[in-house]
């Protein structure tokens, strides 16, 4: 635990400073005003209702409060994970969520109170993950593990997180928030079901990284007593930070024997409405002097609102709007001149846009998903199996050349119905039209014969068959005629082999496809011949 000394430090800090604008942005955390509001606009559930907090640079901060007061919303307000509905939250110098303030970011570890773990990770590739997130080296990541896994007193580092208890897994999540040692780390109940040997450790710890002013805690506790070897409480009520000071000087300012002394006799005067500073501590509490040259004097008057933060008993009023606060000359040593971030936002470059992806994200992310995918089989198998039984099934019926569309056809080639139009390979078919028609039937298309050319056309009219093919008579004399002919195939002979076509063209896409499919047979029968006919004769030659 920090000795008394440094207690003593923090607390003259904390009691001298002034708020301006830029103290506020000197500090660790600091909320202003803040309010946030849960429910409709008619009924409004109000859990934060002006706080104020200052959370210096270099200190454990706990922050206490019965169940329910809103802790756990103004931690969420204050890594972004929640925003205020006014009020104003600097976190490191920059206001939580915007560009370059790496909040939230690496330089923030925030463990939240439920566990958020990926329970299919070990507890290694947890710490691996975070580490990876953190852009840690491999090797940094493995002595961390190390290191952790021995302090936290945590099983086989290869156990899955949700084979663990819950207990357990809670350790797992603060050894993720402590993998990459943040500036800021704020733990929500992290020691609540753990070992009293523990406990005492994981304390000694947060002492001993925020003892040389690089790590900042804010904690939360159910266990008030445990709160004493922070070096602030901020004691929370209804909305309100009832106090925010140092455990030892609560219990002397206000005589008490414990921290739930304090927070008990300051509920009971909240409960009596005194809120203003004034009254209820007015015994506790210094006059001020403000100390020339510690804070700029303009900025300090022209700052509308100055407050003194770390007071008790009014959030909201300890502001001296319009009048000089004054803090006592010894407070001078006490605040030390610190680096303030500057005013302006950082410029935006279009290369910035780029730099959105950052490769070491990109890679934890990567084998996040892939871990997860190779321990959930059923569940990968399922959901890459999905869209391909989609495709396959979308494939299966949409995107099929339509079928059974029926054509009427008038065959003068044969006697119909005394006569079967079929297929007559070889060199003396006089049935070429039949051949024709048989690559149109193969075709799926269902051919409904008739007599007469009338009786055809009328079923296209009345909407029975899509279209109507007339063959005529000589049709397989002239097409042989005409193949052997070539370019001076006769007038006669062109006609007598031309089929001809009535066809309903309402619907523009069928029609279209019953064109290309009589068009396209009737070259293929048409090369077929051709092929034909040169064979024939061949073998005419050869016998
Ligand atoms: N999203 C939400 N919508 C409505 N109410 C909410 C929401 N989140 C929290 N609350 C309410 O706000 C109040 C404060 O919740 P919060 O979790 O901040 O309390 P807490 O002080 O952290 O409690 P505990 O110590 O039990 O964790 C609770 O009454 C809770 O029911």
């Amino acid at each position: 635990m920090e000795g008394p000394s440094d207690l003593e430090m923090k607390r003259k800090q904390l009691k001298n400073q002034m708020s301006t604008v830029q103290t506020r942005r000197q500090q660790a955390v600091c909320v202003r005003r803040a309010y946030k509001k849960y429910g409709s606009k008619n009924s409004p559930y109000i859990i934060l209702d002006g706080l104020n907090m200052t959370v210096p640079k270099g200190t454990i901060y706990g922050l206490l409060g019965a169940s329910g007061c809103g802790k756990t919303t103004l931690l969420n307000c204050i890594v972004g994970r929640k925003r205020l509905n006014s009020g104003e939250i600097w976190v490191l110098g920059g206001t939580p969520g915007s560009r370059g303030s790496g909040v939230p970011g690496p330089r923030v570890g925030y463990m939240p109170q439920e566990v958020a773990l990926n329970g299919e990770f070990t507890i290694r590739e947890t710490l691996k993950y975070f580490g990876w997130l953190a852009d840690l080296k491999d090797k940094e990541i493995e002595e961390k593990l190390v290191f952790l896994m021995d302090f936290l007193m945590l099983p086989d580092a290869d156990r899955q997180v949700k084979n663990l208890s819950g207990g357990q897994q809670r350790r797992v999540s603060l050894a993720a928030t402590l993998v990459h040692d943040p500036e800021l780390l704020i733990l929500d109940e992290p020691t609540v079901g753990v070992d009293p040997l523990l406990r005492a450790n994981i304390w000694k710890h947060l002492v001993k990284i925020t003892k040389n002013g690089g790590t900042t805690v804010i904690i939360t506790t159910h266990y008030i007593d445990e709160a004493r070897q922070a070096h602030l409480i901020g004691l929370m009520r209804g909305g309100y930070l009832l106090a925010e000071e140092s455990p030892e000087r609560l219990i002397s300012q206000f005589n008490a024997q414990s921290l739930e002394d304090v927070f008990l006799k300051l509920s009971v005067v909240q409960n009596m409405g005194k809120r203003r500073r004034s009254s209820i501590a007015q015994g506790v509490t210094e006059t001020i002097t403000v100390p020339t040259g510690v804070v700029n004097e303009g900025a300090a008057i022209d700052d509308e609102i100055c407050e003194i933060s770390g007071e008790f008993g009014d959030n909201v009023s300890i502001a001296s709007r319009g009048r000089r606060v004054s803090i006592s000359p010894d407070s001078v040593d006490a605040v030390a001149p610190m680096e303030i971030p500057s005013d302006d936002e950082p410029v935006v470059k279009c290369t910035d846009y780029l730099k959105i992806v950052k490769m070491n994200h990109m890679k934890a992310l990567v084998w996040k998903n892939f871990l997860w995918m190779w321990r959930n089989i059923p569940i990968m198998s399922f959901i890459i199996g999905l869209p391909v039984v989609q495709t396959i099934i979308f494939c299966l019926s949409i995107g099929h050349e339509p079928k059974g569309l029926s054509l009427s056809v008038v065959n003068n080639e044969i006697d119909y119905p005394y006569e079967k139009c079929e297929f007559l390979p070889g060199c003396n078919s006089s049935r070429l039209s039949c051949n024709y028609l048989s690559f149109l039937q193969n075709n799926s298309l269902n051919l409904k014969y008739y007599n007469t050319t009338e009786e055809a056309i009328n079923t296209v009219e009345n909407g029975q068959t899509w279209a109507t093919l007339v063959i005529p008579a000589n049709f397989s004399d002239a097409l042989r005629s005409r193949v052997n002919s070539g370019r001076a195939a006769k007038a006669w002979d062109l006609e007598s082999s031309t089929v001809y076509v009535h066809q309903d063209k309402s619907n523009e896409n069928i029609g279209t496809f019953i064109q290309r499919i009589y068009t396209i047979h009737y070259n293929r029968s048409l090369r077929i011949l051709f092929c034909l006919v040169n064979i024939c004769q061949e073998l005419e030659g050869f016998q």
